[in-house]
């Protein structure tokens, strides 16, 4: 949908998302993860006023930014100039720097450290734990798939622990991979961004200060990227020799200068984590349901996890 105003937008198309990340330069992202993940407030603002137990919402964000700030303040007392232990450490030295020079301009405050650490926490968590259960459950779902990735990585790792560097060797498992990511689609909307500057894009004019939604699910299920965009289908990503092929339509993290920040170690922490998991058990339905019975339609959320079901993990050993 485009709609031609200074308002909301969403819009469909991989080339749709590259221009527009392209031409709408220095975006500023609305801070949808500002202000400790008030995720809906910050997209639909008018609804946030009927969402039931907003109160609740309240007090959990409240809640989370006390527990970072003392994070924060643990981190200050013990920190060590010449020791970075992390990413506050290396924020508290820069912005101690800046004070002792009297910088009054500068981003390195309290309030950005606590909400960069909040992005980090709320970026980070939900969206690969929801991409993996998506893969857990289709793997319940597939169990000839989950065979032939368990078969793969037998031949190729054995029993010892997985590491990144077998990726390369494992073509079947890092299509599963994919192709549960382009399923899954757990972030539909990306993340809300606003144009800079007036644009002109295939003929509309959307103004500067519009907020722009790229929806993904328009370029992970294109009918004319994908050979079957709404099934589960490992072989999207493999070519005849079963080797392992990129596609540019793969684009869970989005696209442009404002993509997931965190794209590499999502992806070796969903590789490492989804590895070891079928390296040891096996995921089938619980006694009682058949694999056609468990339903594929997402919860309702910001980012899309699969909706609840229960399942076996038993043990290859
Ligand atoms: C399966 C896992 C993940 C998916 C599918 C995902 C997807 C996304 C998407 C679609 C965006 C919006 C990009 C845009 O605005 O155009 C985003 C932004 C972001 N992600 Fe992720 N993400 C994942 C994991 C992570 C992890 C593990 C981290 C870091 C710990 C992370 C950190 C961020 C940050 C900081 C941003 C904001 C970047 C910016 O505005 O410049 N993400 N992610």
């Amino acid at each position: 949908m485009v709609k031609r105003a200074n308002q909301t937008i969403c819009v469909s198309g991989s080339a749709s998302v590259q221009v527009l990340n392209q031409k709408a330069d220095q975006q500023a992202s609305v801070g949808l993860f500002h202000k400790g993940g008030r995720k809906l407030f910050n997209m639909f603002p008018r609804l946030f006023g009927w969402i039931k137990n907003r109160q609740v919402v309240l007090k959990n964000v409240e809640m989370a930014v006390t527990d970072i700030k003392n994070l924060i303040n643990h981190l200050k007392e013990t920190l060590e100039p010449g020791l970075c232990r992390g990413l506050v450490d290396c924020f508290l030295i820069v912005k101690q720097k800046e004070e002792d020079s009297c910088v009054l301009d500068t981003h390195y405050n309290e309030e950005n450290l606590t909400f960069t650490v909040s992005n980090l926490f709320a970026a980070g968590t939900d969206t690969t734990a929801a991409t993996l259960r998506w893969g857990l459950l289709l793997m319940a779902k597939y169990p000839h798939i989950q065979e032939q990735v368990h078969e793969e990585l037998s031949r190729v790792v054995g029993s010892r622990q997985v590491c990144v560097d077998d990726r390369k060797n494992l073509p079947y498992t890092d299509a599963v991979i994919h192709e549960t990511q382009r399923l899954a689609n757990i972030a539909p909307m990306s993340l809300p961004h606003q144009t800079s500057q007036d644009v002109t894009f295939k003929g509309y004019f959307i103004k500067k200060g519009t907020i722009v939604f790229p929806l993904l699910t328009s370029v992970l299920y294109d009918e004319s990227e994908w050979e079957s965009p709404h099934t589960f289908n490992p072989s999207h990503f493999l070519d005849k020799k079963g080797q392992f092929v990129r596609r540019d339509a793969f684009m869970p993290f989005s696209a442009g200068r404002r993509m997931c920040l965190g794209e590499g170690l999502a992806k070796m922490e969903l590789f490492l984590f989804f590895t070891s998991l079928i390296q040891r058990f096996r995921f089938t339905p619980p006694p009682g349901i058949t694999e056609d019975e468990l339903d594929l339609t997402p919860a309702v959320g910001f980012t899309t996890p699969p909706s609840s079901h229960m399942l076996c993990a038993v043990s290859r050993q």
